[in-house]
């Protein structure tokens, strides 16, 4: 049965499995999407074929989006992974399932799950001394005193997270170099991207409740890539003393694959060494591995202009879930944090054009021109992969948009 045999390599073979939305060829209606589980170059509607087994998933699968499954909890996450593994690679479930395999060429992905609250970290020291030296080049230590303390934040904008595919209109906002007299309004000059993961909150907590370190895998699903579009100019004027704004809210885009923790175990690594000791709600010294080698690879039209390494973030994914709740604030169903920007230590592998440029300064030579900021027409593509068992690759699929002219 050909499309049951993924060729050796591919990075969406059965050891992946990711999860995602999708309805058939031509129909965007909400009573047509199902929940879709990618198999090489084919999408399983994964509803369908449980309905049509009598399995009791049905009820997680059959929906117009990955919510129902994400609030089952991570019991019925591995069954619900196991059960789907049995239909793609026995043989007799094999027949059972085949009608229900739609050519991924010929399917509309949406935004997999209904974002409740968003929230974007800068867990990246790479990327924190960087911006620190471009955005506060007189401060005494690019990182502010707190930076190996707690995991850094700010709250984003759950309703305009889209999913990949989507154009991205330039923002507007208001602007002011150092050299302006007054603040100036229109579109945007400086458009960026950031390159980063993010990852999706399954289980919810009760407010007034803490979420431990080492109950990160009960509480998060999975993950995805996500590009949190920035308008540094507007960010610049704007984020003193509160943080950024306007200058980040107006599109946040997401790969439509979510990836199972469950497909990431072989891909998990130890973070780099703690400065620092750490409070004990953030000490991971005695926890499980918490970080993820993850390979980023960031195209500008095509043309690929940095490789991001994740496993080079200080603070993991577990450590900031424990932050985010440490004061009692309640986790929901859907909930979505951005890992911050993945830049490494070298140029070629940082995150945003902010530090590949170095804000401006030293303009990108790419095939069709040079390039500072992000141009209208331009469609920036995040792609990454994670090491499988058995020396195979976990592809983290796409997170990719054009930007349009502001309207
Ligand atoms: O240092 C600052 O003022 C802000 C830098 C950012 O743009 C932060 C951000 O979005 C977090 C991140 O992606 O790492
Ligand atoms: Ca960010
Ligand atoms: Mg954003």
């Amino acid at each position: 049965m050909p499309p049951f045999d993924v060729p050796e390599g591919d990075p969406f073979g059965p050891h992946n499995l990711p999860y995602g939305v999708f309805s058939p060829a031509g129909s965007g209606e909400q009573a047509d999407r199902s929940v879709g589980v990618r198999l090489g170059d084919h999408v399983l509607d994964a509803g369908a074929a449980a309905r049509a087994l009598g399995s009791p998933y049905a009820s997680l699968l059959a929906r117009p989006t990955l919510n129902a499954l994400l609030a089952a909890g991570r019991t019925a996450w591995s069954d619900v992974r196991r059960a789907i593994t049995a239909w793609v690679t026995v043989p007799a479930h094999q027949e059972a399932v085949a009608p229900f395999l739609h050519p991924l060429s010929s399917v509309t992905l949406h935004l997999p799950f209904e974002v409740a609250d968003y929230v974007d970290f800068y867990a990246s020291e790479n990327h924190a001394r960087n911006v620190g030296q471009i955005f506060r080049p007189d401060a005494p230590d690019p990182l502010t005193p707190n930076w190996k303390h707690l995991p850094i934040g700010y709250h984003g904008r759950s309703g305009t997270v889209v999913v990949s595919g989507t154009e991205v209109v330039r923002p507007s906002g208001q602007r002011k170099a150092p050299t302006d007299a007054a603040p100036v309004f229109g579109p945007s000059v400086r458009l960026d991207i950031e390159a980063e993961v993010g990852f999706v909150v399954g289980t919810p907590s009760p407010m007034g409740r803490s979420v431990g370190l080492g109950d990160f895998r009960d509480h998060v699903f999975g993950l995805c890539l996500l590009n949190d579009w920035s308008a540094r100019d507007i960010q610049a004027w704007e984020y003193v003393p509160l943080g950024p704004f306007l200058g980040k809210s107006f599109a946040t885009s997401v790969s439509a694959w979510i990836t199972p923790l469950d497909a990431l175990e072989d891909a998990r690594v130890a973070p780099p060494a703690r400065t620092y000791p750490l409070l004990p709600y953030l000490d991971d010294a005695d926890e499980e591995p918490g970080g993820y080698d993850l390979r980023i690879s960031v195209r500008i039209n095509g043309h690929t202009v940095s490789e991001p390494p994740f496993s080079t973030m200080y603070w993991t994914a577990a450590q900031q879930l424990a932050h985010m709740t440490v004061n009692g604030a309640s986790l929901r169903t859907g909930d979505l944090y951005g890992s911050g920007t993945v830049s490494g230590p070298q140029e070629n592998q940082r995150g945003s054009l902010l530090e590949l440029t170095w804000n401006g300064r030293d303009a990108l030579e790419l095939p069709d021109g040079k390039r500072t900021f992000v141009e209208d027409g331009d469609v920036v593509t995040l792609t990454a992969w994670a090491p499988g068992p058995d020396g195979t690759r976990v592809g983290l699929g796409e997170v990719t948009g054009r930007v349009v002219p502001t309207v």
